[in-house]
């Protein structure tokens, strides 16, 4: 078992009265590859607020590690939902990729050269090449993923949070995106949230249902039972082996 990076003890959340998260505990280890699912509204991207910061928990604690010692933050990347993107927005890929370091540079200073080097190597990483000034409006969903990507990874971080990621990019691509979190998986955890419960179970170490508390499975081995236990609605599959599956008749989760 690799060493901890990220650990959740009883987590709640909610947004204004409204309860979304109760009592949650996760542990995320390095070089983990794990899967949220979960039904609409059952709070994963609420999960992925709070692990990034950007959400106070109502209670419960969250901590973090580095080589096995307590540290008071780790770096994180972050690729939104789509939705979340203004693609009006006047910036150029090279701009995008660079932002992701807007951390790691002092106030009055510029960036350095080794910093720009880094973000042309992650450019031609993520195969944007020529593409450096191309305005994010410009680009295709696969190339605009990339280029958040790019920025999602050139801080080095110790985990990358992938929201809906298949949501930029239509199915064909989507071999290319996993085989390249393959590679990713190798230097750095990856925290993945998707709808789509197949291909999920077919990249991941581990998942994580999401419906308003959690529920953890250590592997991909999880059999219809549970996945209806925890999405609270009945699973269709269509097949053996890596669980392709229909959700049928998903009851209503309040908005
Ligand atoms: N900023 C907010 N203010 C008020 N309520 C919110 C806010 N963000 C989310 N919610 C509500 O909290 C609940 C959980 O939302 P969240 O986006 O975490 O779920 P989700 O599992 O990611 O959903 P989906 O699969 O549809 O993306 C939903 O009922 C949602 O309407």
């Amino acid at each position: 078992m690799n060493q901890p990076l990220i650990r959740l003890t009883g987590i709640s959340a909610a947004y204004d009265q409204k309860k979304v998260l109760e009592n949650v505990n996760l542990e995320i280890a390095e070089k983990d590859f794990l899967g949220v699912i979960g039904p609409n509204g059952g709070g994963k991207t609420t999960l992925m607020k709070i692990i990034l910061g950007l959400l106070k928990p109502t209670s419960g604690h969250i901590q973090f590690f580095e080589d096995g010692k307590e540290v008071d933050e780790i770096a994180m990347g972050y690729l939104p939902q789509y939705n979340r993107i203004d693609k009006k927005f006047p910036i150029s890929v090279y701009e995008v990729v660079l932002s992701g370091l807007n951390k790691q540079k002092s106030l009055f200073r510029s960036f350095t050269k080794a910093q720009h080097e880094e973000v042309r190597r992650i450019i031609a990483r993520m195969g944007l090449e020529g593409l450096e000034q191309r305005a994010i409006g410009q680009l295709s969903g696969g190339q605009l993923q990339r280029a958040l990507l790019g920025r999602a990874l050139v801080s080095n971080p110790k985990v990358v949070i992938l929201d809906e990621p298949n949501t930029y990019i239509d199915k064909r691509f989507e071999a290319r995106l996993y085989s390249l979190l393959e590679e990713i998986n190798k230097e750095r955890a990856i925290v993945l949230v998707s709808h789509d419960i197949g291909t999920i179970l077919q990249n991941v170490k581990s998942v994580a249902c999401v419906n308003g508390t959690l529920d953890y499975h250590p592997d991909t081995e999880v059999s219809a039972e549970w996945l209806e236990t925890h999405f609270e609605c009945p699973i269709e599959l269509l097949g053996h082996g890596n669980l392709p599956h229909r959700i049928l008749k998903c009851h209503h989760h309040e908005e």
